[in-house]
């Protein structure tokens, strides 16, 4: 079983035991849920340069715990103040020790910047426990679900106002997506069963995906001159975590990596 087929497994059965605890009608009346405009992710990363998406990452399948101690909101703060456009929120709790909790406690102390529920979206009242913590967006996970739950799941997010970052991990994922209906398509380099990562996933899949649609290379980035390479192929965003949970200062290190881009961009050009 692969470790994605694993995590899916545990999510069944998390939301079914949530769904007991907390009745959709419960989280429809928290005050995100009620009193809350999401802000819009497309929005966000229609930046002429490179956007960061910049992850709230404690730990993983692939390297265990990568921040420790572990300050959610203090990151969420350090991105905003050096310019993230968007920051994704690990909330998946058994493989990545992620909380809703923490998406909450960061929404407290962000308003401006959107934020994405990162976790592994199968049933859509994690679509609306999304919308109770103050999500602005969710990842959806093309190599998951079939096509009709991605279309069923991505029509219930827009209609409760979330945008979509959706993930697809190789390219006959691609025959599950509309692209009438996706607008920013994210291309995840990590391969699931080594957890190696190879960027070039990200130019090879996005060769065959329409112009119009927004495009994230996702895992494994850290080096300035790849994403120098990324942007002259036409990618508009990059979702970083390790690279930044491993600093003292995640924020600084974005403005490190970013001004490291720029310079390299402007030695080439
Ligand atoms: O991070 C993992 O080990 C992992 C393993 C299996 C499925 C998903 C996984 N990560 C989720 C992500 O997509 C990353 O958190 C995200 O792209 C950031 O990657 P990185 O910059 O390498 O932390």
């Amino acid at each position: 079983m692969s470790i994605l087929d694993q995590i899916i497994d545990d999510t069944r059965e998390l939301v079914a035991t949530r769904k007991k605890e907390t009745p959709v009608q419960e989280l429809e009346q928290r005050p995100f849920y009620t009193d809350r405009e999401p802000l819009s992710l497309v929005e966000a990363l229609k930046s002429r340069g490179m956007s960061f998406i910049c992850e709230v990452k404690k730990a993983s399948p692939s390297k265990g715990v990568i921040r420790e101690p572990f300050r959610p909101a203090q990151i969420a703060q350090s991105y905003v103040k050096h310019g993230a456009n968007a920051i994704s929120v690990l909330t998946e709790p058994n493989h990545f020790q992620g909380s809703l909790q923490n998406l909450a406690w960061i929404r407290a102390h962000v308003e401006d910047v959107p934020l994405m529920r990162k976790d592994f979206i199968i049933d859509p009242y994690q679509l609306v426990e999304a919308r109770a913590v103050g999500a602005d967006a969710v990842l959806l996970i093309a190599t998951a679900l079939d096509a009709r739950q991605l279309r069923h799941l991505h029509q219930a997010a827009t209609d409760l106002g979330l945008d979509c970052l959706v993930e697809v991990y190789a390219l006959d994922d691609l025959d599950k997506i509309d692209f009438d209906q996706v607008s920013i398509l994210g291309v995840n380099n990590r391969d699931l069963n080594t957890f190696e990562v190879d960027v070039d996933n990200s130019l090879r899949i996005f060769e065959h995906v329409p112009r119009n649609v927004g495009r994230v290379s996702e895992s494994g980035l850290s080096d300035p001159a790849t994403l120098v390479r990324l942007r002259q192929n036409g990618v508009n965003g990059v979702l970083i975590g390790e690279h930044f949970m491993r600093a003292e200062d995640p924020g600084q290190a974005l403005d490190d990596l970013r001004n490291e881009a720029k310079e390299i961009a402007m030695q080439q050009a």
